[in-house]
């Protein structure tokens, strides 16, 4: 079956989250079910792109993969657009077959069998700020799916007062999903600088405000990648 890959790249660290840091190898599959209004990777759910994203067989991607890892096994992070359209449980056979870890980025909008073959699910539900509605029951099967998955964690951008009371909310729903809170990026263009000043400052407030709530579930993390490369792609 034919996969639609806009990029593979790497190896870089993981900017976000749960493996925050780790060294990874990046494969990014083309298309998504939502049009998150800051969305950062555009380029990958836009049809405007298509022409840029290639068919791929999925020997083909994991050839590639591999040879960026140096043969090394790693952990490979799955990201898009929205990966669980398409069925990666060929590529994650090929690469466990050789001692690889993966994990998948995904909004848990569209559960897949496969998401039971990976180490790392990472389902971030989409707060008000993004435009989008969460399917809860859609959500709660993603969660299923994933069982048995060494771990399953929840990721939730927040971009203003109201996602973080959603964010709240949303834990209440998921309890036993470790949670994980990153501030919005307002500046995705990849043309144009960051603001490094303006990312620590949302970072500040989102900490003081989650401290001053007393509120002790989530860890609180920036994106690294765009800390250290901005909005470039392809890191
Ligand atoms: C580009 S998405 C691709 C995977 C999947 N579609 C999803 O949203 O989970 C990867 C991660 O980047 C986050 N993200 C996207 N745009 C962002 C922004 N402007 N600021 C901070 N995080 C962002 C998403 O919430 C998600 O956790
Ligand atoms: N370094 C790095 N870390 C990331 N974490 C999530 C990413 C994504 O776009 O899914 C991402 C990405 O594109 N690069
Ligand atoms: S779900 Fe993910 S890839 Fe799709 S539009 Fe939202 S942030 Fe972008
Ligand atoms: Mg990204």
């Amino acid at each position: 079956m034919t996969l639609r890959i806009v990029e593979i790249f790497g190896p870089t660290i993981q900017g976000e989250g749960v493996l925050i840091g780790e060294p990874t190898v990046f494969i990014r599959a083309g298309g998504c079910d939502y049009r998150c209004s800051w969305c950062d990777s555009l380029h990958a759910v836009d049809s405007a792109f298509r022409h840029s994203w290639l068919p791929m067989e999925p020997e083909a991607v994991w050839q590639q993969a591999r040879d960026l890892s140096g043969g090394q096994p790693l952990t490979i992070s799955i990201s898009g657009g929205n990966p669980a359209i398409q069925d990666f449980a060929p590529v994650i056979a090929l690469g466990r077959a050789e001692g690889y870890r993966f994990a998948c980025e995904t909004q848990g909008s569209i559960a897949k069998p496969w998401f039971a073959d990976l180490d790392t699910l990472v389902l971030s539900p989409k707060p008000p700020s993004s435009g989008e509605t969460v399917d809860w029951a859609a959500f709660a099967d993603c969660v299923q799916a994933g069982q048995g998955v060494r771990q399953t964690v929840m990721k939730i951008v927040i971009f203003d007062d109201a996602d973080y009371a959603w964010a709240k909310d949303a834990h209440a729903r998921h309890p036993d999903l470790p949670l994980y809170l990153q501030p919005g990026n307002p500046e995705v263009d990849p043309d144009l600088p960051v603001d490094p000043q303006a990312l620590a400052d949302r970072l500040l407030w989102l900490t003081e405000k989650t401290m001053a709530d007393a509120w002790f579930a989530p860890r609180i993390l920036p994106q690294l990648h765009v800390l250290i490369w901005g909005n470039k792609r392809g890191v």
